[in-house]
């Protein structure tokens, strides 16, 4: 297969397991987020693929080739890491040509690939300037385009937008995901940030305590998460304990749900239903009943805290289509059955 594939990868540290047994293919030209909570594990499963650490068990092949134990500086990979790690007395062309420089590329060849790369970073005529002077920003692309100077098989970053404040972030993430379309390189990203990974990546790779909860596109993963810890990981959820009778009818919060069903012989679950898909009407009618505890308008989005059977559940509206509802006001709320996720224990 063209692309790379971690086979039942473990990772142990003494008697701690940090990775363990993680199995991922990544197609050539994917662009995949490794998204989890501190301490997850997703920096040293990075690692293990960049050939920092070894793996205490299992296999990486990339293009058909066992690499697991080949030296970092044999697989061609290029990698940001958090820090970004340039060299502050040297300008952004030497910066970006310092690999080049030591493979023994010629002054030509080297001047020639910065300009390149300098295009393609939006950075063009900066050569001459030293980094020390450059913003945050700029240093980011500057990072981004030295590791890709030796035209890497891979492209690794650990955490790389995490110096960068919240605007800037942003548009870095969109910066360096059209550039990994332009170029059409695998890259692997380790973030903690969800809308980092939903912005950028083809395939979102979830870990908790060392395992892969979920691995797919950003939108099944917020559509159709696989359990809990995905499911409030990714966005934000309602999460609902629903029981079915032995004719399977649902109930949740103490009201029947109609079209809401639960798999064959399965009694008790959790369900997931995001807080746009949940509408707010007047009570009766077969909807839940809850009181209105609290109103965040945040200009763009309205969300609705309703307090129901001691549960708080939150409704996102537009402006537009906001609840006419004041707090302390009885309302019905209504979980459509298709917007509704059956939760893996
Ligand atoms: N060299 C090491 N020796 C011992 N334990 C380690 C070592 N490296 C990592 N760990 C442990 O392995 C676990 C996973 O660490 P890792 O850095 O991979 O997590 P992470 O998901 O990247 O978290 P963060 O977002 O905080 O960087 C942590 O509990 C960490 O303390």
């Amino acid at each position: 297969m063209s692309g790379l594939s971690l086979n039942d990868i473990t990772k142990e540290f003494g008697n701690f397991t940090a990775v363990d047994q993680v199995t991922l293919n990544v197609p050539h030209g994917t662009f995949v987020c490794l998204l989890g909570p501190s301490g997850c594990g997703k920096t040293t499963l990075l690692r293990m693929v960049a050939g920092l650490e070894e793996p205490s068990a299992g296999t990486i092949v990339l293009d058909g080739q066992d690499i697991t134990s080949a030296p970092t500086h044999k697989r061609n990979f290029g990698m940001v890491f958090q820090s970004l790690a340039l060299f502050p007395h040297l300008t952004v062309g030497d910066n970006i040509a310092y690999s080049l420089r030591i493979r023994g590329a010629s002054r030509d060849e080297q001047n020639t690939r910065v300009d390149e790369l300098l295009k393609l970073i939006h950075l063009p005529g900066f050569a001459d300037r030293p980094v020390a002077k450059l913003s945050g920003g700029q240093r980011q692309r500057v990072a981004i385009a030295r590791a890709l100077a030796l035209s890497p098989r891979l492209f690794l970053l650990d955490e790389p937008m995490s110096a960068l404040d919240a605007k800037l972030r942003e548009s870095m993430q969109v910066e360096l995901r059209q550039l990994q379309q332009q170029l059409g390189i695998t890259t692997i990203v380790v973030t903690h940030d969800q809308r980092e990974a939903m912005t950028m990546a083809d395939l979102v790779v979830v870990m908790g305590e060392g395992r892969i909860r979920q691995a797919a596109a950003p939108v099944e993963i917020y559509r159709r998460p696989a359990d809990a810890f995905v499911a409030d990981f990714i966005g934000s959820t309602n999460l609902l304990e629903v029981s079915a009778d032995s004719a399977g009818r649902a109930t949740v919060l103490g009201t029947a749900v109609a079209g809401l069903e639960l798999p064959a012989q399965v009694a008790h679950a959790s369900i997931s239903i995001r807080p746009e898909d949940i509408h707010l009407t007047t009570p009766g009618n077969g909807a839940i009943t809850g009181t209105v505890t609290f109103i965040r308008d945040l200009g763009g989005t309205v969300e609705t805290f309703v307090e129901a059977s001691g549960k708080t559940i939150v409704a996102v509206a537009t402006p537009r289509e906001r609840p006419n509802v004041t707090v302390g006001a009885q309302v019905g709320i209504v979980l459509p059955p298709e917007s509704c996720v059956v939760l893996k224990k």
